[in-house]
């Protein structure tokens, strides 16, 4: 069975072999505490054996739900922030014609975003589009109390049922929350929403393989039956394979031998841009998994080659606290060679004939090598292509590797408690109902 494979030897110049393998047995212990949840926050550790657990059944209901909605709407608005939209948008992205927008493919509805900021500018540009179009909502919120998706639901509920009416509007409306919690299940069971339930032991970060990705994923006409198998494919090899050969364990060890020696920024780095969102993803994983009691790697991403031609100049010679880990896709979907010019004028015929991507994998190895000499160290994720199956694959492998690497850390890598002091200073700058004394406190600061 072929598998994604990791390589860290162009680390081996900054941390030696023994620094890495010094977590073995740390290791082991900590993919244990997850797959037994003895460890911190094992209240939600849910996602440990998510892809073995999930049932025919339930993939062919989200199947038959993406079917239905299929034959209704030419756009489906994915109401949601965080977890709750960023696992959905990264396969779709991934997976997508890169001009989808122009909806090449209108087999598939187009799959939008919303509630994942609260620009005024975005909201009205985006209902002024759907007004016109038939459109559905699969609104999303594990809590079900979360501002952003809530107001961009409130204005895309009221457009919808405006444009095909209240009984209509039901039909085209998905919700996805918890089982029982929060305003959202409270309000779809009031309107009779279609819905699926996020599990509780499930946070947001480490869901897109129940409903919360896979519905979005299906309505994009991609194949969620393979992306499963493929992340079951990596449950089983990371929860199995010896240490020494374990992409995931030597991901998680080897960047944490890397931040001991003062490389506190990774930085994610593909070289198709199909993978931008994939990073977007894994900035949330990482970053609210890891980054609490005044620690944890700085997750950042760039796309190359597009930011060599900006990011490089810092990587090559900035701050040396970087390292880099690469994705690579070892084999491109499609084909183009370079063609041959009678004229010559770019010095380029000695390409003539060769694939885009020979010089695409040139740039990545020269660049490899030249970031390693200037003091980074280089990780190398290859998937062997860019299909469901090795997406789902990286997913798992992301996931189980981040739940590893946070123990390591020794912090409770499922919380996010410093995500709501942004929240509370908001609401008491809105003077919201119960904030009054946050709001006269924040007051006097301004
Ligand atoms: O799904 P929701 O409950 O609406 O949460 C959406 C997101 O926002 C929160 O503030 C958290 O920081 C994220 O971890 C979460 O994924």
């Amino acid at each position: 069975m072929e598998h994604i494979k990791l390589s860290f030897e162009k680390s081996l110049s900054f941390v030696s072999k023994e620094e890495i393998f010094k977590f073995k047995e740390e290791s082991k212990k900590h993919v244990t505490a997850l797959r037994e949840g003895t460890g911190k926050g094992n209240d939600y550790v849910g996602w440990v054996d998510l892809p073995s657990k999930i049932t025919e059944e339930e993939l062919n209901d989200i199947e038959a739900t993406a079917l239905s909605l299929k034959e209704k709407v030419e756009v489906l608005v994915v109401i949601g922030i965080g977890g709750s939209y960023l696992g959905a948008k990264a396969v779709n992205d991934a997976l997508a014609h890169s001009f989808d927008q122009l909806n090449i493919d209108n087999e598939n509805p187009l799959v939008l975003y919303a509630g994942q900021n609260i620009s005024e500018d975005y909201l009205f540009e985006l209902m002024d589009i759907l007004k016109d179009l038939e459109f559905g909502i699969c609104v999303i919120s594990k809590s079900g109390t979360t501002t952003e998706p809530a107001i961009a639901f409130r204005l895309l509920k009221e457009l919808l049922e405006e444009n095909v009416g209240k009984e209509e509007a039901r039909e085209r409306i998905i919700a996805i929350t918890d089982a029982s919690k929060g305003a959202l299940r409270t309000l779809a069971v009031q309107e009779g929403y279609k819905t699926f339930v996020i599990p509780d032991d499930v946070g947001g970060r480490f869901s897109v393989l129940t409903p919360v990705g896979l519905l979005p994923i299906a309505v994009a006409g991609n194949d969620i039956k393979q992306l499963v198998k493929g992340a079951k494919s990596m449950q089983e090899y990371a929860l199995s394979t010896p240490f020494e050969e374990n992409p995931a364990l030597l991901y998680a060890a080897t960047r944490n031998a890397l931040y001991a020696k003062g490389k506190g920024i990774e930085i994610l780095a593909n070289y198709n841009p199909k993978l931008h969102n994939v990073a977007e993803w894994w900035k949330q994983l990482y970053g609210e998994s890891e980054g609490k009691e005044n620690k944890g790697i700085f997750p950042a991403s760039v796309d190359f080659t597009s930011d060599l031609h900006s990011m490089g100049q810092y990587i090559q010679e900035g701050q040396r606290n970087i390292f880099e880990t690469v994705i690579s896709i070892a084999k491109p979907n499609h084909t183009v060679f370079i063609p041959e010019d009678k004229d010559n004028l770019d010095k380029l015929n000695f390409l003539a004939g060769r694939r885009i991507d020979a010089v695409n994998k040139m740039a990545e190895l020269g660049t490899q090598l030249a970031h390693v000499d200037g003091g980074v160290p280089n990780l190398r994720i290859e998937m062997p292509q860019l299909n469901e199956f090795f997406l789902g694959e990286l997913l798992y492998f992301f996931e189980i590797a981040c739940g590893v690497s946070g123990y390591i850390l020794d912090v409770n890598p499922f919380d996010q408690p410093g995500v709501e002091a942004y929240k509370s200073n908001m609401f008491a700058l809105l003077e919201k109902p119960g904030f009054e004394e946050e709001t006269k406190k924040i007051k006097e600061r301004l």
